[in-house]
């Protein structure tokens, strides 16, 4: 095993100090769904505007009624508050794996104290935000190392497909060189495709500026640079060193604020690179404020070949929460080694609520070998419908969104809860979801 590969530990945790902060970070884990996208944008569930530089969560206009998540904090005693809509599909419905049934379970028996287990309900699950927004990359870093050319109109089909489900983000392509990623060479042809699409942010990736003017002639209105925290990953990502890339992304940046224009922004290899082995918080952290100063809304954090566990990303998130204020933080988990849900859970547990995910676990970065795919989004949303968490995503829809793609690819979905749930459905069985 090699140093890549062998887990680090809870003995690696930074002292409890430190721990002590991400409590006080996380006291708006519940972050109400209203995105500063920075130059002058911001966007409140499906819709954007653009008034001024800062978007003021309490705008009359939008008001707890009308997002009820905005609620800060989880009240455990309350039945409702775990209370979730069940998504039948048309089926009857016997809940599996949701928070309500549990607990109510084990309250009627005798061994559980029910004032024992609120508290440890509590403390296990009342950080976990009450929204998580999804970033659906499926389209962009799905595809982007299939070997075989996806014709566009299906990756357009795709887009207006994960368009139905309810996710309000969905990374549509990159601009990047057909030389270097020639799958998403019809970059163009896909955006002006779908641009239009109502009520769905669509950023793309833009390495530099010849990629982020060829995106705004394709209609695109918002874009995504991506920096590394590896330095050999950075070379053989985009052939240049880090800090020659966040000079090309502050030019980015620069005409993107002219054009009030909201960037993301990525940092990758956050929990390992495949030639460096594991990288320090430190150089995450560093990466991450470069790219928060120079204008980036939203920072997400990519473990781009999946070697993370919670035992280093919870250090990791440490490190960048001290830089980048926790409601700017995104996780961008890749499967190879299966932690992604995990890695997710304890990212919840310290106040993130925005997480990337891929439509039937598709995905892998052509400058990653083995890197697997990114953790899917069926597998998303089944565990944090089950933690009561909502996320307007519609499961059901979803899986077809996943399908459609896995028979164009010729090969199954990687999604658990797909495969799962495609099982108990040809079974017609009573289980919903
Ligand atoms: C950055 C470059 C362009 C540098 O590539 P380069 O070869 O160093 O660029 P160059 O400036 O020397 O130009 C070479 C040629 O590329 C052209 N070119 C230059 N820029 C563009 C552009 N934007 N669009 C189209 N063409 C472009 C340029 O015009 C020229 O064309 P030629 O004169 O030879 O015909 C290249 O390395 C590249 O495109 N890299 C992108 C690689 C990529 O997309 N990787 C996957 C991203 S996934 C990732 O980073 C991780 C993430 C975000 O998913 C998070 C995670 O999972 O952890």
């Amino acid at each position: 095993m090699s140093s890549l590969e062998e887990p680090l530990g809870l003995d690696k945790l930074p002292s409890m100090n430190t721990i002590d902060r991400i409590q006080r970070f996380s006291s708006g884990s519940c972050r109400p769904r209203v995105d500063n996208l920075g130059m002058g944008n911001c966007w409140i569930e499906g819709r954007s505007c653009s008034t001024s530089n800062s978007c003021n969560e309490d705008d009359e206009e939008y008001t707890a009624e009308t997002f009820p998540w905005k609620i800060q904090t989880r009240d455990l005693s309350q039945d409702d508050s775990f209370s979730q809509k069940s998504l039948t599909k048309g089926r009857r419905s016997m809940k599996f794996g949701m928070i309500d049934d549990s607990i109510s379970d084990c309250q009627s028996s005798p061994k559980c104290h029910t004032k024992d287990m609120q508290g440890l309900a509590y403390k296990f699950l009342n950080s976990i935000p009450k929204f998580v927004k999804i970033v659906e990359v499926g389209p962009r870093d799905g595809l982007q190392n299939e070997k075989n050319i996806v014709p566009t109109s299906v990756k357009i089909e795709l887009i207006h497909r994960l368009a139905s489900t309810g996710l309000s983000v969905i990374e549509a392509t990159s601009f990047v060189s057909p030389k270097w990623v020639p799958q998403l060479a019809d970059a163009k042809d896909v955006m002006q495709a779908v641009h239009n699409l109502r009520g769905i942010r669509l950023p793309v990736l833009t390495p530099n500026l010849k990629g982020f003017e060829a995106a705004m002639a394709s209609g695109a209105r918002e874009v995504a640079i991506f920096a590394s925290a590896s330095e050999s990953f950075s070379k053989s990502n985009i052939n240049c060193s880090i800090e020659e890339s966040l000079i090309r992304f502050r030019a980015v940046t620069r005409a993107a604020k002219q054009l009030s224009i909201p960037v993301r922004g990525y940092v990758s290899c956050v929990a390992g690179c495949p030639v460096e082995g594991p990288i320090p918080p430190s150089k995450v952290a560093y990466v991450a404020k470069e790219l928060y100063d120079m204008g980036c809304f939203e920072i997400s954090l990519g473990d781009t070949i999946g070697v993370g566990t919670p035992g280093t990303v919870v250090p990791m998130l440490l490190a960048v929460m001290a830089v980048v204020p926790i409601d700017k933080i995104a996780v961008h988990f890749h499967d190879t080694y299966g932690q992604s849900l995990p890695n997710i859970l304890v990212s919840l547990q310290m106040g993130i609520s925005t997480v990337d995910s891929s439509v039937a676990g598709l995905g892998g970065c052509p400058y990653a070998k083995g890197a697997s795919g990114n953790v899917a989004t069926e597998d998303v949303v089944y565990m944090l419908n089950g933690l009561g968490v909502k996320t307007n995503v519609d499961l059901g829809k979803l899986m077809l969104a996943g399908d459609f793609i896995s028979n164009h690819l010729g090969r199954p979905s990687t999604s658990k809860t797909a495969i799962a749930l495609n099982r108990v459905t040809s079974n017609a069985s009573k289980i919903s979801y």
